[in-house]
């Protein structure tokens, strides 16, 4: 057979399974959708009915969401095992089907199936069995090209398709034109990838690497490993991704989906406070300030000052007697408060309790003592110990003055409760003497938005408080109580009809005595509970005391000591994955090194990866972007390039005044010369952004700009984690002088590229010493 009569056959035949895959997906959604229709359909509008309609309608639309999430590029890989692994061929794709015969038979293998791993991780020198590895490309369901490499070399049978590189596939993926959203990586994660994502660590792991080397990718992949993994304890509680800010959270939102993975819930740490959305922005100053770790002392302290002692005592009618809040009194209930370490709010009872102990025995010694005083006054003689209030007067003494509005506000005076946002915004307003001149100046706000680094105070002043849920949950006692009394109602009815209306039931009505026979009204009364079918993952965004099976966290050292600790307190376990690339920082308030992060919570106990290769940008563009590390750390190496493009970075010289136009002149070169479909971004200091916009009408900007526009204009920060095919940067001293940060701003610029980078600017480069001047 000649090699095209080879390969034709060979892609004949896959196309015959991949026709049969599809038509076993195109079966499951069909009985998926119909279930779900099924549900919709269920008769009966009794509470029972409802609440079992409604459960089970949500979860087979998440059952039907996945597999339509997985219809791209459903099989891409075929694992060909040698004789000593008894000849096998799996066929590897986004999610595992099974046949529709007896023994429900795998058609399709899941990526993350243990089974699956020699795909992403055999080489020659160690085969893991296998004979052939295959990459399947597709376009829709057709199969467009295959890729083979023979990894027993001792093997002689051949399909036509081999690649010796074994990288077509990648470069590829790596070539292809920008969408403005992040795409899966799961048909070409490399070894050193996968190793990662499926690390067997439970506690910390940090992943390291340079810009580019797909530190996003794997954060992401990982997410869904654990899913798979671990899916009961994890779909349970739910999985958090932290991202630098939304415009990043929504261009890397449609990769899980892509892989079957709904139920991750994204956010940015400003986002992680329940009931507070932070619109407003802060000062660099500020968000140091705020950020630091010493704030959380100051909030305790902030606390603590909120719980006081009258320095003159107080004085308070109670009938026609006065009771006095000495000194001493609220010192000693302090103190008693204090000692039981309970947050502020907690705590408040007792406080309250020994005052009203202290004030009761001070009115019931002076009620009860007062006749004997009197007769030995009178008959001459020494007072006689003994008190004439029984024990039982005396609590119903304590009882009539804790119901003494003027006692009460005489406590809440002292020790009042609080909620986080009062006490933070309190503590804008007038920070006092709590902080230097310099940073009080920097973080005083009278009012306005709250903003992303108030949140981790808010958040510490929350666990500094605690909930004093008495009241809460004496509400929601009340509340079961009445539902199961509702219950019992209805159960009742039921019962009651059933004499009569037996014999001309309809569905409805047989259901309520159906009812009736198999539950009593407390387990009625339950079930109407579950009817919280929200996923885990919108429960946990509403609750600030979630804790998290996993926290991933991306662009980790853009984080403040605050976050972390936010962050920490959302995750018990320390179950966490952290990516980021210290060299990048550009957040002022960013935390130093991992083992400065990592300290307070688990030591040394972390365990610390790294990833080498730059995927994103080409080596061209990367050596410039060295450049910039260089002048401050000569001996600094940025990842290595999977490959070059020939095409080295371009410099233009301009006048200030010509700035604008010059910017957009070289976006319309550049936009003539890209093909159609790719992606361009202007990355300006701040100050620039709004002569550049208008330069640049047809450009995306502003606070949440649209990604998939074909031009964007970002501020540094906003570009970062993002990429594009064509990367222009205005004025790039300006943004390495602009901030203490400047220099990893600058450095996260020029890594933006996948295939062009471009430099506009005014003054002689600093740091570009082998760029073509265009
Ligand atoms: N194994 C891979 N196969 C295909 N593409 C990959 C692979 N690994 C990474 N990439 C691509 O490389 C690019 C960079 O990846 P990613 O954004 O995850 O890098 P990063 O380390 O987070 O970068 P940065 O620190 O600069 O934000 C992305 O387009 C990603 O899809």
């Amino acid at each position: 057979m000649s090699t095209e009569e080879l390969s034709t056959g060979e892609l004949r035949q896959e196309q015959q399974f991949i026709d049969g895959l599809y038509a076993r997906l195109d079966q499951l959604r069909g009985e998926a959708e119909e279930l779900v229709q099924g549900s919709f359909a269920q008769r009966g509008n009794g509470l029972q009915a409802r609440v079992e309609r409604e459960v089970t309608v949500a979860e087979r639309s998440g059952e039907l969401a996945a597999l339509n999430s997985v219809e791209s590029g459903l099989c891409f890989g075929r694992l060909d095992f040698g004789s000593a692994e008894g000849g096998a061929t799996h066929h590897i794709g986004r999610t595992g089907i099974r046949r529709d015969d007896a023994e429900r038979t795998p058609l399709l293998v899941d990526w993350r199936a243990p089974v699956a791993r020699p795909f992403y991780l055999a080489t020659g020198h160690t085969p893991m069995g296998l004979r052939r590895r295959r990459h399947l490309t597709t376009r829709g369901r057709t199969v467009t090209a295959l890729h083979d490499e023979i990894l027993d070399l001792g093997d002689t049978t051949r399909t036509g398709h081999e690649d010796p590189s074994g990288d077509a596939v990648l470069l590829a993926a790596l070539n292809s034109a920008r969408t403005g959203r992040m795409a899966d990586i799961v048909q070409t994660i490399q070894a050193e990838q996968d190793r990662i994502i499926r690390a067997p660590h439970r506690g910390v792991l940090v992943v390291e690497g340079g810009p580019g080397t797909g530190k996003t990718a794997v954060a992401l992949h990982r997410a869904a490993y654990l899913l798979y993994a671990h899916r009961e304890q994890l779909a349970r509680r739910a999985v958090l991704i932290v991202g630098p800010n939304p415009a990043f959270l929504g261009y890397i939102g449609d990769v899980l989906p892509s892989l079957g993975e709904t139920g991750v819930l994204l956010a940015t740490t400003g986002e992680l406070f329940p009931g507070v959305t932070a619109t407003g922005t802060d000062t660099p100053e500020a968000a140091v300030v705020k950020g630091r770790a010493g704030m959380a002392d100051v909030l305790a302290r902030v606390v603590r000052e909120q719980q006081t002692v009258p320095d003159d005592g107080l004085e308070i009618p109670h009938e026609q007697w006065t009771l006095h809040l000495e000194r001493a009194i609220a010192e000693d209930a302090r103190h008693q408060a204090r000692t039981t370490k309970l947050p502020h709010n907690l705590a408040r009872p007792h406080f309250g309790r020994y005052v009203l102990d202290a004030l009761t025995a001070q009115l019931a010694d002076r009620i009860g003592r007062e006749p004997y005083e009197a007769i030995a006054e009178e008959l001459g003689e020494e007072i006689p110990e003994g008190n004439i209030l029984s024990a039982a007067d005396i609590e119903q003494l304590g009882k009539e003055i804790a119901a003494n509005p003027d006692v009460t506000a005489a406590i809440d005076g002292l020790w009042p409760e609080l909620t986080p946002q009062q006490l933070v915004s309190d503590f804008l307003a007038d920070p006092g003497t709590r902080l230097s001149a310099e940073d009080a100046a920097a973080v005083r706000r009278e009012d306005g938005a709250w903003t992303p680094a108030d949140v981790p105070l808010l958040d510490e002043a929350a666990a500094l408080l605690g909930q004093d849920d008495h009241a809460a949950r004496a509400a929601a006692v009340r509340e079961y109580e009445e539902r199961v009394a509702y219950a019992q109602g209805v159960l009742d009815v039921s019962y009651g009809s059933r004499t009569y209306e037996f014999e001309d039931l309809d569905d409805e009505e047989s259901e309520v005595l159906s009812a009736h026979d198999l539950i009593d009204a407390e387990r009625f009364a339950e079930r109407h509970d579950e009817a919280d079918h929200r996923s885990a993952a919108q429960r946990a965004a509403a609750d600030r005391t979630w804790a998290f099976g996993h926290i991933i966290v991306d662009e980790a050292q853009e984080l403040s000591a605050m976050a972390w600790r936010l962050l920490m307190r959302r995750c018990p376990t320390h179950s966490m994955t952290l990516v980021g690339d210290p060299a990048q920082t550009g957040d002022a308030a960013g935390c130093g090194s991992w083992q400065e992060i990592l300290d307070p919570y688990v030591g040394d106990r972390y365990e610390h990866t790294r990833l080498g290769v730059n995927y994103r940008t080409p080596a061209e563009i990367m050596e410039l972007a060295a450049q910039v590390m260089r002048a401050s750390d000569p001996s600094f190496e940025p990842p290595s390039s999977v490959r070059s493009t020939g095409v080295p970075p371009w410099t233009r010289q301009t006048t200030a005044e010509d700035l604008p136009r010059a910017v957009a002149d070289a976006v319309a070169q550049a936009r003539a010369s890209v093909e159609a479909g790719g992606r361009l971004a202007v990355v300006a200091p701040a100050a620039l952004l709004p002569a550049l916009a208008e330069a640049l009408p047809q450009a995306s900007c502003g606070t949440e700009p649209d990604l998939t526009a074909p031009v964007v204009l970002l501020a540094p920060h906003q570009a970062k984690g993002l990429e594009f095919d064509t990367v222009i940067v205005a004025e790039p001293d300006l943004i390495g002088s602009g901030s203490p940060r400047g220099t990893g701003d600058l450095y996260v610029a020029l890594t933006r590229a996948t295939q062009r980078l471009g430099l506009v600017h005014t003054e002689p480069l600093s740091f570009a010493r082998s760029v073509t001047p265009a």
